[in-house]
């Protein structure tokens, strides 16, 4: 995984079809999506539960490119090696998850993955100042974390001082909720460069009739580039 800035889209299967992630994941490659973000809750962190690492491990082979964890769980240390095991690139953990932020990220790295960490929207910036030179991706969470689907929550002030605070790092700003076409280019202008985007990917297609997430991946992008009439 090399860094660059340009602008990546990262379908998250949680409005996927459940029962053909691996069908999906393939889809959404060959639709033009750069990322493929797979969001882990537990029904303690978040009130939700979707799947663990062996469903993780069952879909990497169905991703060429990048496979981005999201880690909604609370306590998330014990469960590190397993998603790095599961053949994840990058394992993001909530800064709200638990007291100590900074040894996770040291076991994330640890275990060969890519680090990154989330910030849910009450959380400030400051939150991840004494840790940025230890993370790949800090994730600002524009929804509450638990479901898709749900209504933007404007951060862009976050985002902009977060990347200040960056500054030259090789160091990813996702954006997670609520992405569309509308809000693609309100947290790109903000420094954004990942953005991940479930129901606004995923709507009106299907694996057997998959061309929709292609316009849909294109709609975003275009946007978020600046290029959306
Ligand atoms: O982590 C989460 C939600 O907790 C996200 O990754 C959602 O899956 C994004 O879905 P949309 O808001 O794009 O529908
Ligand atoms: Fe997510």
């Amino acid at each position: 995984m090399t860094f660059d800035r340009s602008i990546k889209i990262a379908p998250s299967i949680l409005a996927a079809d459940f029962a053909n992630f691996g069908a999906e994941c393939e889809a959404i490659e060959a639709q033009g999506a750069d990322w493929v973000h797979v969001d882990v809750m537990d029904g303690h962190f978040v009130p939700n539960i979707t799947f663990g690492p062996a469903t993780c491990a069952a879909i990497r082979p169905h991703i060429k490119g990048v496979m981005d964890v999201h880690l909604m769980i609370a306590p998330v240390d014990p469960y590190i090696e397993a998603f790095a095991k599961a053949g994840a690139d990058v394992i993001t953990a909530h800064v709200e998850a638990g007291p100590h932020i900074h040894r996770t990220l040291q076991a994330i790295r640890g275990a060969g993955a890519k680090a990154g960490v989330a910030l849910n929207p009450g959380t400030p910036a400051s939150a991840v100042a004494e840790i940025l030179d230890m993370v790949d991706l800090v994730c600002v969470m524009t929804v509450n974390p638990g479901f898709g689907g749900q209504k933007f929550i404007d951060m862009t002030a976050k985002i902009r001082e977060l990347r200040a605070m960056i500054g030259d790092r090789p160091v990813h700003i996702e954006i997670d909720g609520g992405v569309d076409p509308k809000t693609a280019p309100l947290v790109a202008e903000a420094g954004a460069d990942v953005l991940v985007a479930g129901s606004a990917v995923f709507k009106g297609g299907s694996v057997s009739d998959p061309a929709p997430y292609g316009e849909n991946i294109r709609a975003i992008r275009a946007a978020a580039e600046g290029t959306y009439v």
